[in-house]
């Protein structure tokens, strides 16, 4: 798995950062902060977003209290971004539909 080249950088992750995810300064790997009703939403998206990054074998890195959810995700195999955490940040923002819903 190859790192993001500056045209998919454009192309892939514009989308991604108009719906709140942020390029880190720190490391190569995008982040985005959430927020639900309570931990019963918050774990209920966590639990979807969880078996659908293992269905695909990428996994983020998050951190949940109470009603919130960080998540950060970076391709570890090439130490950055890749296209997987792009199809992953994808699922999540579906994930959230369903979440809601
Ligand atoms: C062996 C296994 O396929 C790899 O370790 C997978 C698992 N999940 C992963 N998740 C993430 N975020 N990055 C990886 O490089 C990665 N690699």
């Amino acid at each position: 798995m190859a790192v993001l080249n500056a045209e998919e950088r454009s192309t892939l992750l514009d989308p991604l950062v108009s719906k709140g995810w942020s390029v880190q300064e720190s490391r190569d790997a995008i982040y985005k902060e959430f927020q639900f009703k309570d931990f019963k939403e918050a774990f209920k998206f966590m639990t979807t977003v969880a078996l659908k990054a293992d269905e695909m074998d990428h996994h983020p890195e998050w951190f949940n209290v109470y009603n919130k959810v960080n998540i950060t995700l970076s391709t570890h195999d090439c130490n950055g971004l890749s296209k997987r955490d792009i199809k992953l940040a994808n699922i999540i923002e579906d994930s959230l539909n369903v979440a809601k819903n």
